[in-house]
């Protein structure tokens, strides 16, 4: 399916892209399920992590599709399990508000090469915040699926400027695009192993 498709689907009245409207189109659904899935292959993904809440959607799917685990990388507070077990990192996102993200890291298995999923980044935050968590527990990160919505005309009523700031700090940091094969084609990234210095 086209970005544009994609892009007219998502528009919302509000502040923020609408994915989840999308999801609610079956043939949208499907197609967005099968291109990020394109580049990838059963055997090259051990498990899939989602992002709470909206990446847990796709994120679902995807797991099944691969026949993969899901690990869900959840918000602050909403990890019912003992400290040892729990890291977590802060982050300031799209909204401009400082949010938590939290693992529990026996979801990851040591060196599980991980897919990681969320509905769309715009400034990257919450993705790279989860990218980190996932290393430090082990997993080993080989793809990044996400509607990249970086640089794209503000939803409806949106500044065109997020709240986080200008245009220009909206900038994903190019090591993300470079490391983990997150690349600016839309409406998905291409997935791929990322090239590893060994
Ligand atoms: O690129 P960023 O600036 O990090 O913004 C994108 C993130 O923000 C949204 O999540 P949000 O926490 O708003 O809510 P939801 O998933 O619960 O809808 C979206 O699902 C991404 O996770």
């Amino acid at each position: 399916m086209e970005w544009d498709e994609y892009r007219d689907l998502i528009q919302s009245a509000g502040y923020r892209y609408n994915v989840p409207a999308l999801f609610a189109d079956a043939d949208a659904f499907a197609a967005f399920c099968e291109d990020v899935l394109d580049p990838y292959d059963a055997d090259e993904v051990d498990q899939v992590a989602g992002i709470d809440a909206i990446g847990f959607v796709p994120g679902a799917v995807l797991a099944w599709e691969l026949d993969a685990g899901f690990v869900s990388v959840r918000k602050g507070g909403k990890l019912p399990i003992a400290e040892e077990h729990r890291i977590s990192d802060s982050l300031v996102d799209y909204t401009g508000e400082e949010k938590t993200l939290e693992l529990d890291t026996r979801m990851v298995d040591d060196g599980a090469r991980t897919l990681l999923v969320d509905d769309w980044m715009e400034t990257a935050s919450q993705m790279t915040t989860a990218l980190d968590l996932l290393e430090r527990a082990g997993a080993d990160v080989v793809g990044i699926a996400v509607l990249d919505v970086r640089g794209s005309a503000a939803p409806a009523g949106q500044p065109e400027a997020s709240a986080s700031g200008d245009a220009e700090e909206n900038e994903v940091p190019l090591e993300l695009d470079e490391e983990y094969g997150v690349h600016t084609i839309r409406p998905w990234h291409e997935l791929g192993t990322p090239e590893r210095e060994q």
